[in-house]
């Protein structure tokens, strides 16, 4: 079905969402990417999927925790997308905001797409329905084996839903995440994140310096 609704307007912020399969090292370096721009004077929106607004916060809840069929799984993401993208993602770009987003769409096409096997085509109209033609400014995509990943994550805190799946879904995962990349090369910005923080952070702020961000 083709969707003949007008494009929402262009924002006038930025858009930078942070990707990767659990334990990646994403939540390592928020803090550090978001003092780019405050030390600069801009207003930085941090926020994550899913959630970001009460009541995608609640379906991250069910998301994270509740046994679910595929289809449903897809639906509760893109439905907290949805308020989340309405309610925080563009008000904030049309105040001239930066906003750091701990996941989005891509994520959806990795984990759902990737892990559960999902269909692409559905999450593709999905994704223009959600988003009217949103899309991130950039993607920081932190990649590294899955097997790191995993003992990265160790047993620190109690796993959830998806931490608790095998190295395979997260392999599958990671293969989402790449050809989301492969698509979209100028926005997904690949990092070897299999190195020490300090090489890591090194990878990022290149990237962003090279955009002269
Ligand atoms: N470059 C690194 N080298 C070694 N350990 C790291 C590195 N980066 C992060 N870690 C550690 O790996 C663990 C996972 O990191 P972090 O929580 O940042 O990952 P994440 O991608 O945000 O995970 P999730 O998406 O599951 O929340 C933490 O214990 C963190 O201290
Ligand atoms: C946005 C989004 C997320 N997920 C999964 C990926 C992670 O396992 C969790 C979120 O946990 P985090 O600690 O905040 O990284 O949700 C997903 O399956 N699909 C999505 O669209």
């Amino acid at each position: 079905m083709t969707d003949t609704r007008p494009a929402q307007p262009a924002p006038a912020g930025r858009f930078i969402t942070i990707e990767g399969i659990d334990g990646a090292g994403k939540s390592s370096h928020v803090d550090a990417i978001a003092q780019r721009w405050t030390a600069r004077g801009l207003v930085v929106v941090r926020t994550r999927e899913p959630g970001g607004t009460a009541l995608a916060e609640t379906l991250r809840g069910l998301v994270l925790e509740q046994a679910m069929d595929p289809l449903t799984e897809a639906l509760l993401v893109f439905a907290a997308r949805r308020d989340h993208t309405e309610q925080v993602i563009r008000p904030a770009l049309a105040r001239g905001a930066v906003v750091l987003c701990d996941r989005y769409t891509d994520a959806t096409f990795a984990y759902q797409g990737g892990g559960r096997g999902f269909d692409l085509a559905v999450l593709a109209q999905l994704e223009q329905w959600v988003q009217q033609g949103l899309q991130p400014d950039l993607t920081l995509w932190f990649d590294l084996p899955s097997e790191l990943a995993a003992q990265r994550r160790g047993a620190a805190r109690a796993p959830d839903r998806f931490e608790r799946e095998q190295l395979a879904f997260f392999d599958a995962v990671r293969a989402g995440y790449a050809r989301r990349a492969a698509a979209d090369p100028q926005r997904v910005r690949r990092l070897d994140a299999s190195g020490t923080p300090e090489q890591v952070a090194q990878g990022w702020q290149a990237v962003l310096a090279s955009l002269g961000w």
